[in-house]
Formats: C-alpha cells, structure tokens, sequence
C-alpha cells in the first residue's frame, strides 16, 4: 500500500501580492516565447502522427493571434486508437493500484512544478484571467491527488463488505470495464480534462482522449505531462479532433466500454441515444456518464446580508464570463428587496473591468465566434422579453483589439418561463427575476429542467433547511458564490438535464469505471 499524506487540496495563489501577479507575467512571456505556435500532434500507442489537417486555436481576446495548434484525428485514427487501447488494456488492468497511483501522483508533482506555465498558456488559448486560470490547474492537481488516493480503497479483494455465510469465503471484485471515450469540453481544459482520464485509468482501464476543437493545446501539455510521469504507451490516446467525426465514430462503436462525456446538453442527449444503441458484434451495454450544463440559480431574500449576497452573485455571474456550467445565470430576488439588491448588483457588475486574460481584467472575451454568435442572440432575446439593465452589446472590440467581447449584461423584469431564464446561455449574462417572496423564488428556482448548482443567500434557518430538502439541484450553496467546487470538499455533479449525477472529485466517482465480481469458494 502507497505510503502518502492524507488528500489536501491545493492552496490558490494570491494575486493581491505583487510578486505573484508579476511570477504570473513572467510566465505568459516564457509561454509566448516558448510555447507560442507549438505543435500538439494525435498520439496513438505512444506514437506521434501527422495527421492531414490540423485545429487552429486563437486567443479569443486578440483573434489576430494564433496560439499553436493540434492534429486533426482521422476515423482510421480512431480505430487505430481503439484496437490499441483494448491492446494496452491486457497489460495496464494488471498493474496494482498502488502501481498506477504512482503515475498519477508523479503527474501531480510534475504540474505543481509547471503550475504557472499551464495557467499563462490557459489564458492566452481560451482567455481566463489569472485567478480562474489558477483555480482550475489547482484543481487539475487535485484531481490527480485525489483519485490516485481513492484508488486505494480498491486494492485487492474485499473492499467492500459482505455478510458471512458458513462453509464458504465470500468476497467481492473490483474490476476495470475495459476501453473508455472521455470527450471532454473547452471551458475547463485542465482540470475536467485531467479528471474525465485519470479517474478511469487509475482503475485500471485504458482511454481515448478527445478534447475539445477550442482548447487542444492543454490537453495536450497534460498529455506531455501524463507521459512524463511514466505513463505506458497506448493507456491514453490523445485524439484531438472534430467531435461529430471522430467523437461520433467511437461513441457509435461497437468495442467502446464507456463513454464519459462533459459539455451541451444537445451533444450529451445525443451520445447517450447514439450509445444505447447495439451495433454488430457489440457484447456489452455501454456505460455513459454525462455531465451536462445547467440554469443555475440564487436566491436572495429579505433577510440575507446585502454585501454577501451582492458578492456571490457578482462571482458566481460573472466569473470566466459565465461560461461554467455552475454559472449563476438566474438570480431570483424576493420582491420586498428587489430594487435594493439588483440595484447594488448592478452597479457592481457595471465597475467589472473588460479586458483580455493577459491583462486579468475580470471578464474577457468568450471563447469562439460560435459562442459569440449565441450569446449575441440572446442579448436580442433579453431585450424583448425583458428590460435590459446593464450592458446589452456584443461589441466584438476591445481596448483597440479584436476579441469574442460581450459587455457584461443583467436583463430584469423576465418571467420564469421565458427562454432567458429557461436556456443556457453561456457568457455574461445574467437573467434576473422577481419573486413575491420565499416560497415563489424556490417555486421559480426549481422550474427548469436543469438541476446542477443553485443557491440561497438567507439569514433564516427554516428556509435553508427547506431549501436543503427541496432545492433540486447537484450541488447547493449558502451564502456564498454557487461555482468554485473543490476536489474532495464539494463532489461535483447534476440532476435532471444537467447529468447523471456522477460527482467528479467524490468518494464514489471511481466507481463509475469499474465492475463487481462476486466470488464465492464452498469449503
Ligand atoms: N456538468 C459539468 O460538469 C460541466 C462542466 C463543464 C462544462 N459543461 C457544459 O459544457 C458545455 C460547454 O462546453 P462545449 O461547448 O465544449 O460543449 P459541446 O457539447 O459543444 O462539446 C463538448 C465536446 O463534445 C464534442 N462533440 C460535439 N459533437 C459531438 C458528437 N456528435 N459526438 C461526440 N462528441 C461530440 C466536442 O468536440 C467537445 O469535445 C456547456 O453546456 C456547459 O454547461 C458541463
Ligand atoms: N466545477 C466547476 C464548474 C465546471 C463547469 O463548467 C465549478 O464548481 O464551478
């Protein structure tokens, strides 16, 4: 049995000290030195390959900048990937936990060493400032650290209980699945990249890694980390490419174990369909686990502090520009406080500086003009079904450049069904909603198909209790901001249209990717 220090997670870097905002520039300039227009290609069996076309990432903030690029996968990648996963699977499920614990924890150590190299790089691919670059590569070593832990409870036979029964040894099995598809999304290209492989491989299965069009350049310094660390060739295949070519293929396979998908509820309906489908010579169900997105909401009410409330809020609204999926995109204010508290919030968003990631301004542009495009839809939306309250422009320009830019936006006066407080959207926006008091904002709160994150700012015990037993979400939080889980302290995962509820950095999370045996012996 590994002998290590209990599971802590990763302490954050401070940015309100002058020397860490400074280590922080220093490594944006060694990243565009060093790391500026890199290469990452597809490996397969431990293998670099050329491949025909490749994925250009640009820095939303300045789209004139080209940032580096990946391989575009083929399908007969993919199925060159495949057949050489199920061939390192032989070996690697034979490795003890202890033994592939090991390669998680060197990983580990590897990115607390380059932990500011992964965050300058993170700005610059998908634009998030130094605090949100910091959190997420912290969490990225804390899922390492975490699951490698976890795998522990697994090693040998009997880790879990069962009931004695005379004249027989009875025992249960803990065993890998077999080839896994982790498709994994851009707005958190370390940590859930890192989570969705390590939890799988640490248990023994092998992978094929798919990261998203936007954000293939992280992935793939994790992928030089991972094999740094001493990962055997063909345990991860690093398979950057289009999600409906190469994404579609393995899902639809017939030789894919499991699927473990993060990203749009539309994709993720979809796969789940796809996958439960048979195809010829399949022998088993295939496995998926979902992690989708969410409408997620706060609630204010009358006896809440003004400051606190204010304050998660603005961090839950606004942080990376709203693209998390545990974003506060809903705020429900009970009618008695409305005018107070929204004008507050209002104000303070309006103070929200916007810039670049380079710059840490503390919202900066989206990621893509895809995602530009949506989110200027529903500032029109917004402004017909609602009263624009702040903001309400996709300027595209900023500070003389050129970016993905949204102004930080707070549309009222929206009603609980409209297609603003129903949707996701998914930049900085938020839809902000009345309630005739506390009873009306739980009603509203839960009146999404989503079920991911949700929160109550309250002074009364009765109603966060209630809101403990009633609000349906995965994840809820009182009086403080409703996104920032950490590995370990708050499992992450949703109900309903938000996913299967799976709680990446959880006790149970392992679980997921391996199968029970149970052996019985008669005496
Ligand atoms: N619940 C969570 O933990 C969580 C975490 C992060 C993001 N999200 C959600 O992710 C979304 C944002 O990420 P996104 O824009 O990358 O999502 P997306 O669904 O557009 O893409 C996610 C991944 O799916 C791939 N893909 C697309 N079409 C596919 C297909 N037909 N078959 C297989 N793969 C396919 C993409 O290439 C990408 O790698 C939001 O909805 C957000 O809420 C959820
Ligand atoms: N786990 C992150 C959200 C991930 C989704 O985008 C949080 O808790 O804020």
């Amino acid at each position: 049995m590994l002998k290590i220090e209990p599971y802590r997670p990763q302490a954050f870097i401070d940015f309100t000290k002058a020397e860490n905002v400074q280590a922080y520039q220093t490594a944006l300039t060694k990243v565009r030195a060093e790391q500026l227009g890199r290469h990452f290609p597809v490996i397969i069996d431990g293998q670099e390959r050329q491949t025909e076309g490749k994925l250009v990432s640009t820095n939303p903030c300045d789209t004139s900048e080209v940032v580096g690029s990946t391989g575009k996968a083929s399908i007969q990648d993919a199925e060159d990937a495949l057949n050489g996963a199920w061939t390192a699977f032989e070996s690697w499920k034979t490795w003890t936990m202890d033994a592939r614990a090991r390669v998680l924890l060197k990983a580990a150590a590897i990115l607390k060493r380059r932990r500011l190299e992964a965050c300058a790089l993170m700005t610059l691919e998908v634009g998030k400032n130094y605090a949100e670059a910091d959190v997420e590569v912290a969490e990225g070593i804390d899922f390492l650290e975490y699951y490698a832990r976890e795998a522990m409870k697994y090693e040998g036979f009997g880790a879990a209980e069962t009931t004695w029964f005379d004249g027989e040894e009875n025992g249960l099995m803990y065993l890998p699945l077999g080839v896994g598809v982790s498709i994994s999304p851009w707005n958190f290209p370390c940590a859930i990249f890192l989570g969705m492989l390590a939890a799988p491989i640490v248990v023994g299965n092998t992978m094929i890694v798919k990261p998203a069009e936007d954000s293939g350049m992280i992935a793939g310094l994790m992928i030089e980390i991972l094999i740094e660390a001493g990962l055997p060739a063909g345990v991860v295949q690093f398979l950057p490419g289009v999600g409906e070519e190469v994404g579609e293929y393995l899902t639809t396979h017939a030789r894919t174990r499991f699927i473990t998908f993060t990203g749009s509820r539309n994709v993720g309906l979809h796969i789940n369909e796809v996958a439960a489908r048979h195809q010829k010579g399949q022998k088993f169900i295939k496995r998926v686990i979902m992690e989708l997105g969410g409408k997620d909401a706060l609630i204010i009410d009358e006896t809440a502090d003004p400051e606190v409330a204010v304050t998660a809020a603005v961090q839950g609204g606004f942080g990376f520009n709203g693209q998390k999926c545990s974003a506060m995109s809903r705020l429900i204010v009970v009618d008695s406080v409305y005018d107070d508290i929204v004008g507050q919030f209002v104000e303070r968003v309006g103070r929200l500086k916007v810039g670049t990631g380079e710059e840490n301004a503390a919202v900066t542009a989206v990621v893509n003009q895809e995602s530009f495009d949506k989110v200027s839809s529903y500032l029109e939306i917004g402004g017909s079904e609602g009263k624009v309250l702040l903001g309400g422009e996709a300027t595209g320009e900023q500070g003389g450049l050129t970016g993905h830019y949204v102004q930080p936006t707070i549309i009222g006066d929206l009603d609980a069904q409209s297609r603003m407080a129903q949707e996701e959207i998914f930049g900085p926006v938020v839809s902000v909603l009345r309630a005739r008091d506390w009873a009306h904002a739980l009603e509203i709160a839960n009146s999404t198909e989503y079920g991911l994150t949700g929160g109550v700012c309250s002074r009364d015990r009765a109603r966060l209790e209630q809101a403990r037993r009633e609000f349906e979400v995965g994840n809820l939080y009182f009086n403080r901001k409703i996104t920032g889980a950490i590995v370990g302290v708050q499992p992450f995962g949703g109900y309903n249209m938000s996913g299967t509820d799976s709680k990446a950095g959880g006790p149970e999370y392992l679980g997921n990717f391996m199968q029970l045996k149970a052996v019985t012996e008669r005496w």
